[in-house]
């Protein structure tokens, strides 16, 4: 029995593998632990990212290398658009030639602009090559690329049917960091020095103006209770609080602790921040952004409130008033707060990372794409 294991073991152990991606933290911190699976399985990682993104500074600072290519989004003019498909063909080219020399066992692609021109030198070199879609409706382009791979991972098993007959895709859950697991209410109440009940809320990873400027003012005087509000670097500078139990940050690293000190989370639907909240089992109100042409927010957000996880609040019935009192209707019912958080909780994937990370592994040990 020995025999097998150990030699996969060590062919992973030589393994190189690419993980193309990224922009915004959606998209780079499910990468990035796909990335530590992997790591931990003896192969090495290769990122490819875009310059404006989120990875340029999250990949290095988590020890993996990056080619960070410039990129642009298909969004606006003509002009804007010319440009956006020169730099798209560039990176192909690119992403071809950097691929032809580390010669990686499996590439996955997580989305983001360096996704699918890294998918698509990948297939023309014949490497085995995946994609991760993290939302419940998958993207334009995650769609066309989806053809082209030898698997789609999805984290919603709604996307895996949206995607299609033509299209191999298998749910494997959200990767979601481990220390979300680990997290309780005790200990981190203590390292955040917060006063129980308390009330997270956050945009996303870049934050949400319209959430921001309603939570502001109406936890801004006072609370019988603790507010812990993620602004997000855009909104930040123009926020303040009157109230000494209002805490606004621009963002928090660990937002485990967060998490696991909040009673109730108000959120975005993002789908990372919906798995996060379920790894730590929180009851959760989410506000779906509104202005995605595929709805993808309120999609993802429909999984969860369909399933008694979690409750939904429209962006437009979303002011000071109306926030408030669903936030403390939320921590006046503790038998209904608790039952949101433990069906939050059942959703949770804490496998998805490994699972992303064994399939790409046994791939590139079969050589095929
Ligand atoms: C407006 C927009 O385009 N949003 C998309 C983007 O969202 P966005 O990047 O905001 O994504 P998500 O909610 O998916 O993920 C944000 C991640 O950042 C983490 N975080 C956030 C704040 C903080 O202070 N600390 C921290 O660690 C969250 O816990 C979460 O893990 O990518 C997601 C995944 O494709 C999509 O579902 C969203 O629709």
């Amino acid at each position: 029995m020995s025999v097998p294991e150990r030699s996969s073991e060590a062919s992973d152990l030589r393994m190189r593998v690419v993980i193309a991606g990224g922009g915004t933290g959606g998209h780079v911190i499910p990468a990035l632990c796909v990335a530590e699976a992997l790591r931990e399985r003896g192969a090495e990682v290769v990122f490819f990212g875009s310059e404006s993104g989120l990875e340029r500074a999250l990949v290095p600072e988590a020890g993996f290398e990056l080619h960070a290519l410039p990129l642009a989004g298909l969004a606006g003019g003509p002009v804007r658009r010319a440009r956006a498909l020169v730099l798209f063909a560039r990176a192909v080219v690119r992403c071809r030639s950097l691929l032809g020399r580390l010669r990686p066992g499996a590439v996955l692609g997580v989305g983001g602009y360096a996704s699918a021109p890294a998918v698509a030198a990948a297939r023309s070199l014949g490497i085995s090559t995946f994609i991760h879609e993290q939302n419940s409706v998958p993207g334009k382009v995650n769609r066309a690329a989806g053809r082209l791979v030898r698997e789609v991972l999805v984290a919603f098993p709604d996307a895996a049917r949206r995607f299609g007959r033509s299209v191999r895709a298998v749910h494997v859950g959200m990767p979601t960091r481990r220390q979300l697991f680990q997290a309780t209410r005790e200990e981190a109440l203590r390292r955040l020095g917060l006063e129980p009940p308390v009330v997270l809320v956050f945009g996303g990873s870049g934050g949400a103006l319209n959430i921001n400027l309603a939570a502001a003012e109406a936890f801004g005087e006072s609370t019988p209770y603790s507010v812990v509000q993620i602004a997000g670097r855009r909104d930040f500078p123009r926020l303040s609080t009157r109230n000494p139990r209002h805490r606004i940050l621009e963002y928090a690293g660990n937002i485990w602790d967060y998490l696991a000190a909040a009673d109730v989370v108000v959120i975005r639907g993002g789908a990372g921040s919906l798995f996060d909240v379920a790894a730590v089992g929180r009851a959760a109100i989410v506000v779906p952004y509104p202005h995605h042409r595929d709805d993808q927010q309120l999609l993802n957000a429909r999984y969860f409130v369909e399933r008694g996880a979690a409750e939904l609040l429209p962006d437009r019935e979303v002011d000071a008033k109306t926030l408030r009192a669903r936030v403390e209707e939320l921590l006046g019912d503790d038998e209904g707060r608790r039952a949101l958080a433990s069906s939050m909780r059942s959703l949770a994937t804490p496998r998805a990372a490994e699972e992303v990370a064994g399939r790409m592994l046994a791939a590139g040990r079969e050589g095929t794409g």
